[in-house]
């Protein structure tokens, strides 16, 4: 490898060391000045030898020009959306369906217990570690792609931390504006007699769905990975919690609030304590998600077919066979 090429990796492994500890962490090491200088440096590098650009650089997060239109994604595994539960009855009802279609069963449920961000739900598939494509979950068969967006989206690692990483691994979670970003986005906007936002949820939905990644690069979005949807070329944990601990690990970020409850009523704790923390967490939450942890659980519980809450077939009584 020429001295050059050496300069560049190292340039790019120390910036991706410290986009992460800056953007995921909350912890930096260096001054941002110290940064901005490193990262002028590789860009000038890369500007003297544009064919060694490379599309998981630092440098490349912010896409060249607007699109005109986004491009469709089908889902391989669909993005289905929740049933709802809005009493502790009703989380009683839930455990006791999954209690009733589970013969054999565990003594105490566990559930991996997570805040339900209000934001919007994205696919983010990485290839050999490599981001490579990036949806929205659109009506959860077929979403937009948003790549170029999402590439902007500073806590989202364009490469995996890792020296071994899956062939293909889609990461599921949700881009969300932090409550602070979202009122200085607005306060900028009304001072410049442009259009502001009516909450972080449209926020976050406007800015991920700008044409011009330039906007959505300026935009203070932020992604927690709530989970994983296709894998190949990896074994993967057989619990929900640690999975998201694997993501962790490979430089994604996760939600801090999630815990592992051990029964109903420490679930029950959970959504109480997550109740009182809400008004101080500096993101909106509508909720929590409470999921079973186990996988070969969750594989034998399946998935009940969404049918639209907002149609019903009204149909005439069977008809008499008719007599000629
Ligand atoms: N919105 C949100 O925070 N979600 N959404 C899920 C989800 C949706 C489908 C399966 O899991 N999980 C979390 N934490």
């Amino acid at each position: 490898m020429t001295d050059i090429s050496n300069q560049i990796n190292t340039l790019r492994k120390t910036l991706r060391h410290h986009e992460y500890l800056y953007h995921v962490l909350d912890a930096p090491e260096i001054p941002d000045s110290e940064y901005d200088r490193l990262f002028h440096q590789l860009k000038a590098l890369e500007q003297q030898h544009p064919e060694l650009i490379m599309p998981d650089s630092p440098t490349q997060r912010v896409g060249a020009k607007p699109l005109s239109s986004f491009a469709q994604v089908t889902h391989e595994i669909p993005m289905l959306s929740l049933d709802n539960a809005f009493s502790d009855e009703e989380f009683y009802a839930f455990v006791k369906r999954i209690q009733d279609r589970l013969i054999a069963l565990p003594e105490k449920l566990e559930f991996c217990c997570e805040p339900k961000l209000d934001g919007l739900a994205v696919s983010i598939l990485y290839v050999n570690g490599v981001l490579t494509q990036a949806a929205t979950r659109g009506d959860g068969t077929t979403g937009e792609d948003i790549t170029l967006n999402i590439r902007t989206i500073r806590n989202i690692p364009l490469q995996l931390f890792t020296d071994n990483p899956p062939a293909r691994l889609e990461v599921r979670g949700e881009v969300f504006m932090p409550q602070a970003g979202f009122n200085k986005l607005n306060e900028t906007a009304l001072a410049k007699g442009e259009k502001t936002f009516a909450n972080p949820r449209n926020a976050a939905a406007g800015s991920l769905r700008q044409l011009d990644p330039k906007i959505t690069s300026q935009r203070p979005l932020t992604l927690n990975a709530y989970g994983i949807g296709v894998a190949e070329g990896v074994e993967l944990p057989d619990t929900h919690y640690g999975r998201l601990q694997w993501l962790k690990s490979l430089g994604i970020p996760v939600n801090p609030e999630i815990q592992l409850c051990d029964g109903v009523e420490n679930v029950l704790k959970f959504y109480r304590t997550i109740q009182q923390k809400r008004p101080n967490l500096g993101y909106d939450i509508d909720g929590t998600v409470l999921k079973i942890n186990s996988i070969p659980l969750q594989e034998r519980l399946g998935f009940i077919s969404k049918a639209p809450r907002w149609a019903i077939a009204y149909k005439f009584p069977a008809q008499e066979e008719m007599t000629i």
